[in-house]
């Protein structure tokens, strides 16, 4: 057992004392009721669409393109399977299947799916025995691996007392060798944090929190250097010695990484050549005529036969290098090899086991401990987000001083009119902006978190927006307050009653409330952070040229009328002027009085407008939780169930 544990880190007390932990975890720890997935005859294939110029004119063509081709094969507990392949060979296709994260769109998908011998419909039903770990290692910049680990330990554990999550998360805290950085923030490119290999640690260990019996992962090792790959797959091994049936896709191993692996399967343009153990594997593919020389590593040697560049490299001497020549060698070749498989391999991948599997109950704590937990997760995140916390600090400020250096003498003459509109004007856009802008560039960055999270059902989508909507109320008042602060009084706004100050306030607050309700809607909506940046001008620009600052809105077309009851900037802009020009006296150029109130056709009074403003929050919030449910619970296909009987299996 001892020689099996090859277990590396950076600081060798660690390494001795999580030997000892994973030498006492794997005596101990060997879990109950083991899972065996098998998949039998699995299709995918995707419908492409493109454009082609037929007869001059430019149509859509659709194409099919089989990604997995007619699949079978099996993966086994207390065994570290890895999936290896070219680019673009369908191991993550096949990965995705596996754990149920194969979202529909675009792909039809045919086969069958066997949880020890049982054909299931769909592996989510079975979600609180699967782990997935995925490529990017998404966690919270501003938590520590511990706090990370206590955090879903909290949500995911909720029959547990306090001190046995704690007892849960010091232990695996030892088996993964994070000691060192236990308490160290995990960081990102602003936030100096944890390296890359204890990233992808701790990004294991969220998983594995819950004592997991399926574990996936898509390219662990990718972007690691070979010493900390090598940590990562001997963790891997370790867990998988547990009992625990560990699945991960491989991209390019090294030749040290290769020698640790025990089990792959090779795949070649969505079909399987090899599955088996690693040493039967250079025999296998001798016997069909391809020897991998004795100094060669075998991982390479592999990639090189799976890769149309292997053929043009075999066969320099002969020169074969018509590119249609070396495309049907290697169709050739990979037509003997699954050919091969069939014959010789694919009955080794017989269901062993046949104990049912029980489908998941959905324990998870209630609603008000996910919104307390997320709250106190998106508060603490607030605080120690200095860097973000200060940029929009100085944003406010850079935008005060603008403001006073643009609108120190306003005046109460008849030009002091346009200035104090511009400066109504100004007030409700800079709230604007900024809340979008603002709300766009956190929820982007933290979505692929929620996402993360949500497949794991930690918590619900509500709680997770309910608990990020009040964590973020004392910044929306902060800023605003902020802002008038310094400008109010040194412009000299109307300040004919102190309750005008306090009603610009809340107007900004209400405005900026809006503002970024509406930047949550775009960045839920958009797939990605530049996606939103590209469509929020699009978005934006005409809603606030909608202000009625611009343009008299009962003189424009009715469409662009009904787009600008949308508007926070009007609404906004609106009660500012109408606070701002009530209560202090106008003359005309010829010495008359004047209500500058009537040079606009506003139809709305300032409660009107403040009820608005925060009545569109809300409804947009109603669509952020709709479209935060929407994006985390995408189509996922369901298979035809069939029974396997022995002569099958
Ligand atoms: N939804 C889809 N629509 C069209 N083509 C797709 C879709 N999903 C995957 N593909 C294509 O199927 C092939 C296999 O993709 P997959 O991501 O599974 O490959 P891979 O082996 O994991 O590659 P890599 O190692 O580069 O990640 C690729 O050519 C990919 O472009």
């Amino acid at each position: 057992m001892r020689q099996q544990i090859e277990y590396y880190t950076s600081n060798q007390d660690d390494v001795n004392q999580s030997q000892e932990v994973i030498i006492q975890k794997v005596q101990q720890q060997i879990i109950q009721n083991p899972i065996e997935i098998a998949w039998r005859n699995l299709n995918v294939q995707a419908t492409i669409e493109s454009k082609q110029v037929l007869d001059g004119k430019t149509k859509k063509v659709k194409q099919e393109k089989v990604i997995l081709n007619n699949l079978s094969g099996i993966s086994r507990p207390g065994q570290f399977t890895a999936i290896l392949g070219p680019s673009g060979s369908g191991k993550t296709t096949l990965l995705n299947f596996l754990s149920g994260r194969l979202v529909t769109q675009n792909l039809s998908i045919s086969g069958e799916l066997y949880l020890n011998g049982e054909g299931i419909q769909s592996i989510e039903d079975y979600s609180d025995q699967i782990a997935y770990v995925m490529q990017d290692d998404i966690l919270l910049a501003t938590f520590t691996p511990r706090e990370s680990f206590q955090f879903m330990a909290k949500l995911k554990l909720p029959h547990k007392s306090d001190q046995e999550r704690n007892q849960i998360v010091e232990n695996l805290i030892q088996e993964l060798g994070l000691q060192s950085c236990s308490n160290t923030y995990v960081g990102n490119h602003l936030i100096r944090g944890i390296s890359g290999g204890e990233r992808k640690r701790t990004s294991i260990g969220v998983e594995l929190l819950t004592d997991p019996k399926i574990l996936f992962l898509d390219e662990p090792t990718t972007g690691l250097d070979s010493s900390t790959a090598k940590i990562v797959v001997n963790i891997l091994k370790q867990i998988s010695r547990r009992g625990v049936n560990v699945v991960s896709t491989i991209h390019q191993p090294s030749s040290e990484i290769f020698s640790l692996f025990e089990e792959v399967l090779l795949i070649v343009e969505g079909n399987i050549i090899y599955q088996g153990e690693v040493q039967n594997s250079v025999q296998h593919f001798r016997k069909l005529g391809y020897q991998c020389p004795k100094s060669y590593n075998p991982a390479d040697y592999f990639m090189k036969l799976m890769s149309e560049g292997g053929v043009v490299a075999e066969n320099m001497d002969e020169q074969i290098v018509d590119e249609q020549q070396v495309k049907d060698e290697f169709k050739n070749r990979t037509e003997a090899f699954v050919q091969a498989y069939n014959q010789d391999l694919r009955d080794t991948c017989q269901i062993i086991l046949k104990d049912p599997v029980q489908k998941s109950q959905r324990y998870m704590q209630s609603f008000f401990y996910q919104f307390y937990l997320l709250l106190m997760r998106a508060l603490t995140h607030q605080m120690r987000n200095k860097f973000e916390l200060i940029l929009k600090t100085v944003q406010s400020i850079i935008f005060a001083i603008v403001f006073i250096i643009v609108f120190n003498n306003l005046g109460s003459s008849f030009q002091g009119i346009q200035n104090r509109n511009g400066a109504s004007f100004f007030i409700a856009q800079t709230q604007a902006f900024s809340s979008i802008f603002g709300s766009i560039a956190s929820f982007s960055y933290e979505k692929p978190l929620y996402l993360r999270e949500r497949a794991n059902r930690a918590y619900g989508s509500n709680a997770y927006f309910w608990g990020r909507s009040l964590s973020e109320l004392p910044m929306q008042i902060f800023y605003p307050v902020l802002f008038l602060s310094i400008t109010y009084y040194s412009v000299g706004l109307n300040s004919s009653e102190p309750s005008k100050f306090f009603i610009s306030v809340l107007i900004s607050i209400l405005t900026f409330w809006y503002g970024s309700s509406y930047g949550f809607l775009i960045s839920i909506l958009c797939p990605k952070f530049e996606v939103a940046m590209a469509i929020v001008p699009a978005v934006i620009i005409p809603l606030m040229v909608l202000s009625g600052f611009f343009v008299t809105i009962s003189t424009i077309p009715i469409f662009w009328r009904i787009i600008s009851y949308l508007s926070m900037f009007r609404y906004g802009y609106e009660a500012q002027c109408i606070n701002e020009f009530t209560g202090q006296s106008y003359y005309s150029q010829q010495g008359e009085p004047i209500n500058p109130l009537e040079i606009h056709d506003f139809n709305t009074t300032l409660t009107q407008d403040c009820i608005i403003l925060f009545s569109l929050g809300i409804f947009v919030r109603i669509l952020c939780i709709i479209g935060l449910h929407f994006i985390s619970n995408p189509k996922r296909p369901k298979l035809a169930v069939k029974q396997i009987n022995d002569s099958q299996s």
